[in-house]
């Protein structure tokens, strides 16, 4: 669909307070239409997005000729009276009746995004989908794709689908924040299968970048599956194909990347991508967290986009139980750890996080001899022993992976039943991207931050995430002062349970 003439109007208010006296002269001119006044909030600044969407230009303009004259002035100099014909009352009445339709449904859309938490500013935005059976009624989706969902047991939209794919559908930017877990992902590769159709050899047709090559590889996977039964060419952009592609030579659907090896292979591997404007000219971000300055630089790209905010901006989902745990010193750490799991109140699979990749292989080394199914995964390792681990750690076979932030964002391991920060975060979006590991798809989790006294002045920053999403938090933490957050990564102690002088000989 093309884009619509929207954006003229966008930012466009009306001053009511400076205009005071004006506002008041149209307020006692009451509308007679009980309807305009029931949803007067709800439209009051969308009239003349209403009339462009439910009169045609031509009636518009001759609509505008016989508007009623305001307190004694006529508006538009060359209106005289117009004869009143058969035909232009007929017109009146289908325009008053489409608006008032326009009114009903816009009063349900708001209803139903109430309903599910879906926030939503710019104009003209497109309702919300009911289910998925509305994608093949509103936008002919084809059966492939719904089939698809089906066998994948998604059987209803989930909050941020019902608002994104119609926006992306009706050909507008879209920016979206939305909870860890809530089906992101489809709501962003549905339009994008929709849109491209059928597979092509035109070049590069759509491009889904990805911060990690982890959740790069997640995300071709999940594409593959939502394009089952049909052959688009959806490519990962793997580092054999970087070194090796004639890109000139590459047809690709979808292409999905690190924006770093996407950036290696435009500037040395003459990557050309002119063919993605040409077939999907819409940008879209989406993300569980959008800190003010993404914002601010997204808006730099984006002009006309809609902006998709489900719950509350960078809060953590609900669904997640979240406790701090004071642990004293760096051993206290470790003792609490194995303690845990000595109890078994832990229940795997647990994800363990720390900040750096040195210190997820201390902790590797130190548990590696317990009695647990650990393994460790880190930016030093080879692309296959990642994977091998992810693998591992998906199949059940480890029950306790230790991590970095390298697996933070966006990776999807179903049932994580528990996510523990043995190293407090560095910022509260690595907090809400690492607890969100668990509670994904509306089940529930589990998340405990070890902190020391060294993390005690970036509490309350995390206290408040927690707060916000419904967890108790001490009255103490929350009377702490919030701290400006620059990346909090102290110099920590080794891990080690041995003394070090044992170490030494
Ligand atoms: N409509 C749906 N019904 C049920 N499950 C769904 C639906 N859509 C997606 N899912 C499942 O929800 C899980 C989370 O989806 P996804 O990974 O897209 O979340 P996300 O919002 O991108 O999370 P993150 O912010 O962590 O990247 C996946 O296992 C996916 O299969």
């Amino acid at each position: 669909m093309e884009k619509g003439p929207s954006f003229l109007f966008s930012g466009i208010t009306f001053n009511k307070k400076r205009f005071a006296s004006d506002f008041a002269r149209f307020k006692e001119k009451k509308e007679s239409d009980d309807l305009l006044n029931d949803t007067s909030s709800l439209v009051e600044s969308q009239n003349s997005e209403i009339e462009e969407r439910t009169v045609p230009a031509k009636k518009r303009k001759r609509k505008s000729m016989v508007s009623e004259p305001v307190e004694g002035f006529n508006v538009f100099k060359s209106s005289k009276s117009e004869d009143v014909t058969e035909e232009n009352v007929q017109t009146e009445n289908d325009v008053s009746q489409g608006k008032k339709e326009l009114y009903r449904q816009m009063e349900r859309d708001a209803l139903f995004r109430k309903k599910h938490n879906i926030h939503t500013s710019g104009s003209n935005v497109p309702s919300p989908l009911q289910n998925f059976t509305e994608l093949k009624s509103r936008y002919g989706c084809k059966q492939y794709l719904l089939r698809n969902f089906a066998e994948l047991g998604y059987k209803e939209p989930t909050p941020i689908q019902r608002q994104a794919i119609p926006v992306i559908l009706s050909g507008r930017e879209c920016f979206a924040c939305a909870p860890t877990g809530s089906g992101k992902t489809l709501a962003f590769v549905c339009p994008m299968l929709m849109k491209l159709k059928h597979a092509s050899k035109d070049g590069v047709r759509a491009v889904i970048l990805c911060p990690t090559r982890e959740l790069a590889a997640q995300t071709a996977r999940e594409c593959k599956k939502m394009a089952k039964g049909k052959k688009f060419y959806i490519k990962l952009m793997t580092s054999q194909l970087v070194r090796s592609a004639d890109f000139s030579k590459l047809h690709c659907d979808i292409l999905i990347s690190t924006p770093l090896r996407l950036q290696f292979a435009i500037r040395k591997r003459k990557l050309d991508l002119s063919s993605v404007l040409q077939s999907f000219d819409i940008t879209s971000l989406f993300s569980a967290t959008l800190p003010d300055a993404v914002e601010e630089l997204a808006r730099t790209i984006m002009h006309d986009a809609v902006r998709v905010i489900i719950g509350r901006k960078n809060s953590a989902s609900e669904s997640i139980k979240q406790k701090l745990v004071f642990v004293g010193s760096e051993e206290g750490k470790l003792l609490a750890l194995r303690q845990s799991f000595a109890e078994q109140s832990l229940n795997p699979p647990v994800l363990v996080f720390l900040q750096n990749k040195e210190r997820a292989k201390e902790l590797y080394k130190e548990l590696a001899f317990d009695d647990i199914r650990a393994d460790v995964i880190h930016a030093d390792m080879s692309q296959m022993q990642r994977e091998n681990a992810i693998d591992n750690f998906r199949a059940g076979k480890i029950w306790v992976l230790i991590a970095t932030d390298v697996i933070a964002r966006g990776m999807d391991f179903k049932g994580v039943n528990c996510v523990i920060n043995y190293d407090f975060p560095d910022s509260a979006s690595a907090y809400i991207h690492r607890i969100g590991r668990s509670g994904r798809a509306g089940r529930s989790g589990e998340a405990i931050t070890l902190y020391t006294e060294a993390d005690v002045p970036f509490l309350r920053n995390i206290a408040n995430v927690m707060a916000a999403s419904g967890c108790e938090v001490p009255a103490w933490i929350m009377s702490l002062t919030k701290r400006k957050w620059k990346k909090h990564r102290p110099q920590r102690d080794t891990i080690l349970t041995k003394p070090k002088d044992d170490e030494e000989q």
